[in-house]
């Protein structure tokens, strides 16, 4: 056994349990607002079967004492056939309850995961820049599923448990109240086990989510193919394996503990079970002796006291399910209470904006408190013409594109295009007006086609075509076995990179839009690929205003404006001749990139 052994695992006691308030309550039961008509018939066919289940006891002590020593066969019958048909009707009605559980559960379910995904969608980029691998899927998956339990062991089990508790009671003291009375006294020994056990239970399930959610993290991470490449090529298949090995054997441990605390409540309970029936026969039967009470009556006694336990231990274990439960809705909730941040001002319209110049005041913007990622930022790059942004690794570029599309907001200063702020326009029609091409373009596992119908779903193939075309990659898709019915595989696996971003490319040409942003790859292409994407850039840049990181020389030789940045600062700006004759950064890193001999060749 490891350091987290089972013989070494304790119980956190102090693990937060939630405060059951009654907003939190309020918010629950909105969920089932819409579904009320159900849920109140559920608690109707409850309250029908629970006195329905009284009724065979009660036949039994007839049947014992008038149809037998009577001797009166046709009053037998009659009373076996009517315990049956109660017993028939109360299966019936456990049918339909069961499908109007099912049915309440499941829809809550899926408006949550709706809402849910509705939610996350809208949640700004940063989110996900944080949120672990796996806990997105663990609350929109497990958790999400437990409301099924938290409707079942909570509100179903509390309107049955209860009305079986009241009529069966009331039917014991009803019968004979001496024996009745004794069947109740038994019914606090159930209280004591069962309350400690639901404390212990809801330890372990709180620690077994954590571990399902450290497991999920885990296999995310490093079973999706960059996760496993970098594996693989760090060969820490060892360590990654050390790793799941110790969160899978604290979940195997805890899964055992629950088990056997499960075992250990189940012995108690059932000795106190056996406890009950034998001081019924024993007080009863000297009731009987002394001729108080008849044979059937205790018979019938014993069955309802049966019917007894059960309800008690599952009441009192109730507090324990309303808490988990609350648990469970509260971490789904915290993602729902997760502010939107980015999101349409109320007052945000159509970007209908004919001059697209793209204007930079004063823009400064950091990711985190007491780090600022850019300053002061001020520049326009006019409608129809290309900028191009350079500068030294973490210089800021990204960020700067990143801003324009709103994927972050900046802190301070505005941006503007074709005059107005950015943040008057919705963010649909800011974002329909922007094409960004990353370095490393994301395909999704699908045909070459499907991806690239992504950005324009009604695309005939004659334009999927001519987009391919200008993007210089038609030719290479039709040399494909399955041409544009080729799987990319994950992420476009199956492409070389330079073949993905003429694909993103080509992508984005079908989504026409008017501004583009584009981070050229800076991985050395040999001089064909290299042809053909400069050839696929030109076209995707014509005529349109566009912002591009650039890496290549090309690149910055077509540029009609070159932005340098250094620590977040614009440092130098101007046309590529301006800028080397200043003998600044631009010229130290035009040399370190393109060495003296480009220098030569425009000289
Ligand atoms: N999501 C993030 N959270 C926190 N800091 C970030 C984040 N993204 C970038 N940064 C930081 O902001 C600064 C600017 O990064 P940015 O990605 O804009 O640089 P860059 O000029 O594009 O660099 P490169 O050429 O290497 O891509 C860097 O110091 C970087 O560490």
């Amino acid at each position: 056994m490891g350091p987290h052994g089972f013989g070494r695992m304790k119980y956190d006691k102090n693990a937060q349990k939630p405060n059951i308030t009654k907003a939190i309550l309020l918010r629950i039961a909105k969920y089932f607002i819409p579904y009320w008509k159900q849920t109140t018939l559920v608690v109707l066919i409850l309250l029908v079967t629970s006195v329905l289940g009284i009724l065979p006891p009660i036949i039994i002590q007839h049947i014992v004492d008038t149809a037998l020593p009577n001797k009166d066969l046709s009053l037998l019958i009659y009373l076996v056939l009517a315990s049956l048909s109660t017993t028939i009707i109360s299966e019936l009605l456990g049918v339909w309850q069961n499908y109007l559980n099912a049915y309440v559960s499941q829809k809550i379910i899926y408006d949550m995961r709706n809402q849910m995904y509705l939610h996350l969608q809208q949640m700004p980029y940063q989110f996900y820049s944080n949120v672990k691998q796996g806990e997105v899927i663990t609350r929109m998956t497990a958790d999400i599923s437990g409301v099924k339990a938290v409707f079942d062991s909570t509100i179903v089990s509390f309107a049955n448990n209860l009305f079986i508790l009241i009529s069966t009671a009331t039917t014991l003291l009803i019968v004979n109240w001496r024996l009745g009375i004794l069947g109740l006294i038994i019914v606090p020994l159930f209280i004591l086990p069962t309350r400690k056990m639901g404390n212990v239970r809801w330890n372990i399930a709180k620690q077994t989510q954590e571990k399902t959610s450290e497991q999920n993290h885990i296999i995310q991470e490093t079973l999706n193919i960059s996760g496993y490449l970098l594996m693989k090529l760090f060969t820490k298949e060892q360590r990654e394996f050390k790793n799941f090995d110790e969160i899978n054997v604290q979940a195997t441990n805890l899964k055992i503990k629950e088990s056997m605390a499960g075992r250990w409540f189940m012995m108690i309970l059932s000795t106190f079970t056996s406890i009950g029936p034998m001081l019924i026969y024993l007080y009863g039967g000297y009731l009987f002796i002394h001729g108080q009470i008849t044979v059937g009556a205790i018979i019938s006694f014993v069955a309802l006291l049966g019917r007894l336990y059960g309800p008690v231990g599952q009441l009192t274990n109730l507090y324990v399910n309303i808490t988990s439960s609350i648990a469970l809705f509260e971490r789904i909730f915290e993602y729902f209470d997760m502010k939107l941040t980015i999101k349409d001002r109320d007052d945000a319209t159509e970007m209908n904006v004919t001059h697209l110049d793209i204007e930079f005041n004063d823009v400064s913007f950091s990711y985190q408190k007491d780090k600022t990622a850019l300053q002061n930022i001020s520049f326009i790059a006019p409608s129809g013409t290309m900028t191009a942004l350079v500068g030294p690794s973490g210089a800021g570029k990204t960020t700067i594109t990143n801003l324009i599309p709103r994927l972050y907001d900046f802190t301070s200063g505005s941006i503007k295009i074709g005059g107005r702020d950015i943040r008057e326009f919705t963010l649909e029609s800011l974002r329909s007006h922007i094409g960004l091409v990353t370095q490393d373009s994301y395909l999704f596992n699908g045909t070459i086609k499907e991806n690239l119908l992504y950005a324009s779903p009604d695309a005939s193939d004659e334009e999927i075509t001519n987009a391919c075309k200008a993007a210089y990659i038609h030719d290479f898709i039709m040399d494909l076995p399955n041409g544009y019915e080729t799987i990319v595989g994950n992420r476009g696996i199956k492409l070389s990179g330079g073949e993905k971003q003429r694909i993103s490319i080509a992508r984005v040409l079908l989504k026409n839009p008017e501004i583009i942003i584009l981070d050229e790859a800076t991985s050395s292409l040999d001089t064909l690929s290299e042809f053909y994407i400069q050839s696929a850039i030109q076209g995707l840049l014509k005529n349109k205003t566009s912002i591009v990181i650039a890496h290549r020389l090309s690149t910055i030789m077509a540029a009609d404006h070159i932005i340098v940045l250094k620590d977040g600062q614009i440092v130098e700006e101007g046309k590529n001749e301006e800028l080397l004759m200043q003998n600044g950064l631009y010229k130290e890193l035009y040399n370190k990139q393109f060495g003296r001999k480009a220098i030569a060749s425009i000289e």
